[in-house]
Order: structure tokens, then C-alpha cells, then sequence
């Protein structure tokens, strides 16, 4: 069969070294399960393959593909570093014990009181991403004493070649600063102005799900070509070059994916290569991958309940759960693959539409999937679903949102709980 999922001596699928039909039964379905020893082996093979190449590195992982107290506990172990974009996705973070000066905070419309809540917390760096930003920034350490690290989020007019939806490196993106333009330069030039903000770095991403090396390289080359302008023009060498993430993962059999060590591997190369041309010290290199540290290593479990045959027609199959928990299919036409919980390596017999059960034609989850003769009652695993699954999850129909579940070494614990109907009404007012 594949080497995306593993079974036990009874045939089911197993996550985490525990049974899933015990976990859809213990927990209830549609559940999310995070096989945790993956997330490890990912985080720990991105900080193996810098170590390796002896260079200073930081990972830092990009919490918007899933972000919960438990997720950030054990980036925390794993002594990395974690991005946030919110407000929300801070006080998380907070929640969890995160030593803040291991935070950097995204976004392109951070609002004040979020700007002031990462001052007050001292986070490790605020990345700046337009000039309104920057100015809300000087209005809250204006009348204080305090210094905070920033660095400046650039646009280096590079289209990666992935979903026009997760493309941000274009000029015509609404992140960052634009570097062709000139606006980077100002964006500089303001900053270094104010003794209060200390510029540590440049920042670049260019997209998300990228499964070639080109487009990181090419990323590597406009900013390496910038910090020498800037290096020849002001005098200033950025100690850091933080590249993004964006580094793709296995959905489907059509994606021919690369281990982070030859990503890593080639973008340092190429950067070696441009500090030596251009008589730069190597800078630091920061990366903050998300969907590639937890999207295979989560699996969403669904019962099946009704079906509808017409002749001439591909069936539907339609499950518990759908775009309330996994909104990318209907977003992005995201493909995925699903394995009968009960029996993955059974035949497949027949070919169907997975459906959701919310009220949008849309809510097809996967659309032509390949399944095994199946009942209402059995439980499929779609695979592959850990990253932007969850983190993107709605009530939309008034559905509430599914378990998470952690499991490892045989041993499984809730980490969300599921939502209750008294959850969702909890916080609407009578009138
Ligand atoms: C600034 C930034 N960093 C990191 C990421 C994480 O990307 P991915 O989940 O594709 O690794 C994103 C999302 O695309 C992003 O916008
Ligand atoms: N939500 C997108 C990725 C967005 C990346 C955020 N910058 C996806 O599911 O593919």
C-alpha cells in the first residue's frame, strides 16, 4: 500500500500508535487526530537539516495552520519559536506559558490594542508589514522608554507557483512592503529614523503549498540583492533574512513532495553562494513553516450516515462532518485522499463523491474518491488534514465544531474539546 498511514494486527488505522476506531468511539466523530510524533519528527528535521549545514537558524512555526495551548506546549518543547497574526492567536500563546521573546507577530492590519498587547508581553519581534502600522507602533512606545525588535516584511515580486489564493510574494499581493517601488526603502529609511524601533531583519514569503525549490531561491536572490543596496546605500546589514514558509506536503499521490533537508539545503546554497558574490556576511535564517509541520500529521475522522444513488449519476456518500471543519476543498478545490478506518488496505470497489453534511452543493470534501463497499456507521479517515483544517473551521448550519485530539506513543488525550450546543448559543443575547 503507502507510507502515510499505518495499521495494526486487526487491519484498522492506526494514529499515533492508537486505534482509530477506538478514538471515533471514545471520542466521538467528526474528530481531528494529531499523530504528535510526526509533528516531532517535522519540527526537529528542519532544525536537523541548519544544524547540519552549520548555519545559525530559527524555526518558527507559522501557528495559523493550527494553533491551540497544547500546539504552542510543544513547540515549546521543541525549543522553537512560533509566528502569531492575531490578537487571538497571542493571548494562545500567552495562555500556553510561550516565552514570549520566541513570538513574532505577522499581520498585515494589526490593530493598536494588539500592537500594545505584543509591547506589553515584549515579544520577540513584531514584523512590520505597511506604514499605518508603523506609525501605530511609534504612537505606543512614544512617552515610554521602550526599544522593540522589528523587521520589515517585503514583497520581492516573485509569483510562486501554487494556488492564486496562498500566492503572496507578487508585487500585486496586500502584504508587505514593495520593493520595486521603493516603498521598502522608505519603510527603512522610517524606521531606522526612530531609536525606539531596532530593525533585526528582512522578511519574505512567498506562498504557501510550494512543492519546487526555484521560487525559494529566487526569494533568496531578490533579498540578497536588497541587502546589498542596503548594505552599499545606508551602511545597514540586517542580522536576520527571514524567508517564510510555505514548504509543500503530501495531499495526494500527484504530489511529488521534497524533506526539509533538501529545501534547506538548496536555500542555503544559494545564499552562501550570494554572500560570497556580494561580500555580505551570512545572515541569520529564519523560516516558519506551518502547514508542513503539522498538515500530515493530522487525519479527520468521519462516520458515514446517508448515501444517494441515482443511475448514470456518481454517488454521494456523505459523512458527519465537511466545510465546517475543512473549508479548503470548497476554498481552494483542495484534493485529499480518505482510507476506511476499519480496513485502509481494502480494495477499493467503487467510486463516489465524499460529501459534507452542511447546506452548500459546494460542501464535497472529495470529490471522485476511491472507496472500499462502506455503510452508514463506518468510520473513514481523510488524510493529511492537519494543517488549515481546524484553524479554519466555522459554525456555519449551527454545527458545532469537532474534538482535537493528541496521540502518541499509544496514548491519546483530548487537547479541544468538542463544541455543545450551549457553546454555541453562549454567546448570543435575547432581544
Ligand atoms: C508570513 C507567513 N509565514 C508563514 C506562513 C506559513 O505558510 P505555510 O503554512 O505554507 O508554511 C504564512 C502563510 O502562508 C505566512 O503568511
Ligand atoms: N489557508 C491556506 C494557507 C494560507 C496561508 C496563510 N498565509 C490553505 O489552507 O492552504
Amino acid at each position: 500500500m503507502n507510507n502515510y498511514y499505518q495499521t495494526n494486527n486487526q487491519g484498522h488505522l492506526i494514529i499515533g500508535g492508537v486505534d482509530a476506531l477506538e478514538l471515533a468511539k471514545n471520542y466521538g466523530t467528526p474528530l481531528v487526530v494529531y499523530d504528535v510524533a510526526q509533528i516531532r519528527q517535522q519540527f526537529q528535521a528542519f532544525q536537523q537539516a541548519f544544524t547540519n549545514l552549520k548555519v545559525n537558524s530559527v524555526i518558527s512555526y507559522a501557528s495559523k495552520a493550527f494553533s491551540a495551548i497544547a500546539m504552542y506546549q510543544l513547540i515549546n518543547q521543541l525549543k522553537g519559536h512560533i509566528d502569531v497574526v492575531s490578537g487571538g492567536e497571542l493571548y494562545t500563546a500567552l495562555k500556553a506559558n510561550f516565552p514570549t521573546d520566541r513570538i513574532s507577530f505577522h499581520g498585515n492590519n494589526k490593530t493598536k490594542e494588539e500592537l500594545a498587547l505584543a509591547v506589553e508581553n515584549q515579544v520577540g519581534v513584531i514584523i512590520l508589514d505597511n506604514f499605518h502600522e508603523i506609525e501605530l507602533l511609534e504612537q505606543i512606545l512614544n512617552n515610554t522608554s521602550k526599544r522593540v525588535s522589528v523587521m520589515l516584511r517585503v514583497t520581492p515580486g516573485i509569483t510562486a507557483h501554487t494556488h492564486q489564493y496562498v500566492q503572496t510574494g507578487q508585487e500585486d499581493s496586500k502584504f508587505g512592503f514593495d520593493i520595486s517601488s521603493g516603498q521598502a526603502e522608505q519603510a527603512l529609511l522610517k524606521v531606522q529614523a526612530n531609536k525606539q524601533l531596532k530593525l533585526i531583519g528582512i522578511h519574505a514569503h512567498i506562498g504557501s503549498q510550494i512543492l519546487a525549490v526555484g521560487g525559494f531561491k529566487l526569494e533568496v536572490k531578490k533579498l540578497m540583492h536588497l541587502i546589498r543596496e542596503w548594505a552599499q546605500k545606508y551602511a545597514y546589514q540586517p542580522q536576520i533574512l527571514n524567508l517564510g514558509g510555505g514548504f509543500g506536503i503530501r495531499y495526494t499521490a500527484q504530489d511529488q513532495v521534497l524533506a526539509p533537508d533538501i529545501f534547506i539545503k538548496e536555500i542555503v546554497q544559494t545564499m552562501r553562494a550570494y554572500a560570497q558574490k556580494y561580500h555580505l556576511e551570512l545572515p541569520e535564517i529564519w523560516i516558519e513553516p506551518g502547514r508542513s509541520i503539522v498538515g500530515q500529521a493530522g487525519y479527520s475522522l468521519y462516520t458515514i450516515g446517508s448515501s444517494k444513488t441515482v443511475p448514470g449519476i456518481m454517488p454521494y456518500i456523505t459523512v458527519d462532518g465537511g466545510m465546517g471543519d475543512n473549508i479548503r476543498p470548497a476554498l481552494y478545490q483542495a484534493e485529499y485522499e480518505t482510507v476506511l478506518v476499519r480496513c485502509p488496505q481494502a480494495e477499493p470497489k467503487q467510486v463516489v463523491h465524499l460529501a459534507g453534511r452542511y447546506c452548500e452543493s459546494g460542501d464535497i470534501l472529495i470529490k471522485q474518491a476511491s472507496l472500499p463497499q462502506v455503510e452508514a456507521g463506518d468510520v473513514v479517515a481523510v488524510l493529511a488534514t492537519g494543517a488549515y483544517g481546524y484553524s479554519m473551521a466555522s459554525n456555519y448550519n449551527r454545527v458545532p465544531r469537532p474534538a482535537v485530539v493528541f496521540a502518541e506513543a499509544g496514548h491519546a488525550q483530548e487537547v479541544i474539546r468538542r463544541e455543545t450546543y450551549a457553546d454555541l448559543v453562549s454567546h448570543d443575547c435575547f432581544y
